[in-house]
C-alpha cells in the first residue's frame, strides 16, 4: 500500500484494470460512492450537500457522489463548470444517471451548504485556475464549510504538491487505489487534510507492470535491509562509525550524532576530534570513544583501519578548504560516508566536484542530508536540479547527478537514490525543527551504514526512525531526546518484524 503513483502511472493503472476486464463506469461508481461515504461520516442524512463538478472524470465522480447522497436522503445541489452536453465518456454516463439539475458553477454559494464535495479537477488539471473555476475555489475557501475533495483538492497538482493559481483547502481528501505525490509533498499535504485511499476495484497486480519508483517512507521500504542483530553476533559485526568533530566550540553536534549512531545499533562509535577539543569530548563521552585527528592526514590514518566502516562529516565542522579536504579523504577511504551541513556547504556551487570524488569509489554508499538551504547552495548553477518541478524531482535529479543518496530534509523529507527510487516521509512532527535534530539524523544514518545497511535503505530507515522518535516526544522535544527515544521506537519496529 505504500506505493505512490504519479498521475501518469495512475492512468496506466486505470488502463490496465480495464484491459483486465474492469469497466470504467464501475470504477467511477466505486470512486463516487467512496466520496459519498466520506460525506456521510461527516454529516447526517438531511444535510445540505453541495457538489461542484468539473468537465472531466473528476466531475464524473461528483455526479456519482451526488446520486448516492440523494438516494441516502441528503439535500443535494450540483453545480457544473461548462455545459452538461459537453461531458464525455464515463463522466457523461454518470451525469445521465443524475436526475437532478446541474446549475452553472457561478451560482454555487458554498456558505449556504453543510458540506461541499469538490469534484472540479483531479488528475487532469492542466493549467492554472482562472475565471469561473478560480472564483468558485475562492468562494469555497472563504465559506468555512467543510470540504471533501475528490482525488485531490482542485487546483493542487497531484504530481508536485504545488498549487496551480489557487487550490481548495479540503477538510479531507478521498483518493483512489494509491496515494499521489501531491498528497505527501507540501503545500499539497496541508491542503488535502487527512487522505483516505479508497479501493475502487483496481487489482494490485497492475503494479507489477507499472513498477512505481516512489513510496511513502516506512518499514515496507527498508524493513528487509534493517533487521535485529542475530543472536550470535558481537559488536564488531555491527560496524564502527566515526564522527568527525570540529574545534572546541563546536563539539555538541558531533556528540549528538555519535550518540545516535550508537543508539541505532552501530557496534562501536568514535569521535575523531582535533587536539583542542579532546578533553571536552573525553569528559562528556562514555560508551562513545574519542581519537585525535587534527588534519585530513590524521583522518586518513583513522580510516585506514577498515573496521571503521562508516564516517559522518558535517555537523559543526566549519565551511572551507579544510573541510573539503576531509570530505575528499573520507570519500577516498573504504568507508561509507554521510555528508551533512558544513561538509555540503563547503562544496557550494560545486556539485560536480563532489560528484567527481564520489565517482572515484562507486561501490561505497554515500548519503547527503541537506536541508533546503544547503541543497540550494550545493546545487547552485545546476539548472536541471534548481528548476525541477517538485521537491521529489529535485532530490531525484540531484541523486542522479551526484551519484549519492539524497535526503532532502523538511516536513516532507524526500529520500532519493541515483537509480530513481524515492521515498517521501510523512511520520514526522513540527517539533523536530529544533537545534541538533539534523545532527541526530546524520548520526542515525552513519550508525545504519556501519551495520552494512545499504545507503538508500539506511537513509530511509534513519529518516523514519528519527521522525518516529520525534513524534513520540512531541512538545518540548530537544535533540538530546531523540537518541533516548530510540530504544522504544526500535523495540516496536523489530517487534513489527517478528524479530
Ligand atoms: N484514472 C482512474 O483510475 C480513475 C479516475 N477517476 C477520476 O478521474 C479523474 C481524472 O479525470 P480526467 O483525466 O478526466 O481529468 P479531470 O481532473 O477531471 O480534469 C480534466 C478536465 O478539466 C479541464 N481542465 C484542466 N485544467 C483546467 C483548468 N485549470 N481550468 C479549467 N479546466 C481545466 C480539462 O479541460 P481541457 O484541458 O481538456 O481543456 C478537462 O476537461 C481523477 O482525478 C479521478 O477523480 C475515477 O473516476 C476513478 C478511476
Ligand atoms: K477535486
Amino acid at each position: 500500500m505504500d506505493e505512490v503513483l504519479t498521475t501518469r502511472e495512475m492512468a496506466e493503472a486505470d488502463r490496465l484494470a480495464m484491459a483486465g476486464g474492469a469497466s470504467g463506469p464501475a470504477l467511477m461508481d466505486r470512486a463516487g460512492a467512496a466520496v459519498a461515504d466520506a460525506v456521510c461520516r461527516r454529516r447526517p442524512a438531511g444535510a445540505r450537500a453541495m457538489v461542484v463538478c468539473g468537465p472531466g472524470n473528476n466531475g464524473g465522480d461528483g455526479f456519482v457522489a451526488a446520486r448516492v447522497l440523494a438516494a441516502r436522503g441528503y439535500r443535494v445541489e450540483l453545480f457544473l463548470l461548462g455545459s452538461r452536453d459537453a461531458l464525455k465518456g464515463d463522466a457523461a454516463q454518470a451525469a445521465a444517471r443524475w436526475s437532478g439539475a446541474a446549475r452553472p458553477l457561478t451560482e454555487a454559494q458554498p456558505a449556504a451548504a453543510d458540506v461541499v464535495v469538490d469534484a472540479l479537477f483531479g488528475a487532469g488539471l492542466a493549467r492554472d485556475l482562472d475565471g469561473e473555476a478560480l472564483a468558485a475555489v475562492e468562494r469555497i475557501n472563504a465559506s468555512g464549510t467543510p470540504v471533501v475533495a475528490v482525488d485531490v483538492p482542485s487546483g493542487l497538482d497531484g504530481d508536485t504538491g504545488r498549487v496551480r493559481g489557487a487550490a481548495v483547502r479540503a477538510s479531507e481528501t478521498v483518493t483512489f487505489f494509491r496515494l499521489k505525490p501531491g498528497h505527501l509533498l507540501y503545500p499539497g499535504r496541508r491542503l488535502c487534510g487527512p487522505v483516505r485511499v479508497a479501493d475502487i476495484g483496481i487489482p494490485e497486480s497492475v503494479l507489477e507492470a507499472i513498477r512505481p519508483q516512489t513510496r511513502r517512507n516506512g518499514p515496507s521500504v527498508f524493513g528487509d535491509a534493517f533487521r535485529a542483530p542475530d543472536e550470535e553476533g558481537h559488536k564488531y559485526g555491527r560496524g564502527h562509525a566515526l564522527v568527525v568533530s570540529g574545534g572546541v566550540e563546536a563539539t555538541g553536534a558531533p556528540r549528538l550524532a555519535a550518540r545516535c549512531a550508537l543508539r541505532i545499533g552501530a557496534g562501536l562509535v568514535t569521535v575523531a576530534s582535533p587536539s583542542d577539543a579532546l578533553a571536552v569530548h573525553a569528559a562528556a563521552l562514555t560508551a562513545v570513544m574519542v581519537r585525535r585527528a587534527d588534519t585530513p592526514a590524521d583522518l586518513a590514518a583513522l580510516l585506514a583501519d577498515r573496521r571503521r566502516n562508516a564516517v559522518a562529516l558535517g555537523p559543526a565542522l566549519g565551511v572551507g578548504a579544510e573541510t573539503r579536504e576531509r570530505v575528499a579523504t573520507a570519500l577516498r577511504s573504504g568507508a561509507h560516508v554521510v555528508l551533512d551541513a558544513d561538509a555540503l556547504t563547503s562544496f557550494e556551487g560545486e556539485a560536480d566536484a563532489l560528484a567527481g570524488l564520489v565517482g572515484e569509489r562507486p561501490e561505497r554508499g554515500v548519503v547527503v542530508t541537506p536541508h533546503t538551504g544547503e541543497f540550494a547552495r550545493l546545487c547552485r548553477g545546476r539548472a536541471d536540479i534548481g528548476e525541477a518541478e517538485s521537491k521529489l524531482a529535485a532530490a531525484r535529479a540531484a541523486a542522479a547527478a551526484l551519484g549519492v543518496v539524497v535526503v532532502l530534509k523538511g516536513p516532507d523529507t524526500v529520500v532519493a537514490a541515483p537509480d530513481g527510487r524515492a521515498a517521501i516521509n510523512a511520520n514526522g512532527t513540527p517539533w523536530l525543527g529544533t537545534a541538533g535534530s539534523g545532527d541526530s539524523l546524520t548520526g542515525m544514518t552513519a550508525g545504519l551504514l556501519a551495520q552494512s545497511v545499504p545507503a538508500y535503505e539506511a537513509a530511509c530507515a534513519a529518516v523514519w526512525l528519527h521522525a518516529e522518535a520525534g513524534a513520540r516526544i512531541g512538545p518540548g522535544l530537544i535533540a538530546e531526546d531523540l537518541s533516548e527515544a530510540l530504544p522504544a521506537v526500535l523495540r516496536e519496529y523489530f517487534a513489527g518484524q517478528g524479530a
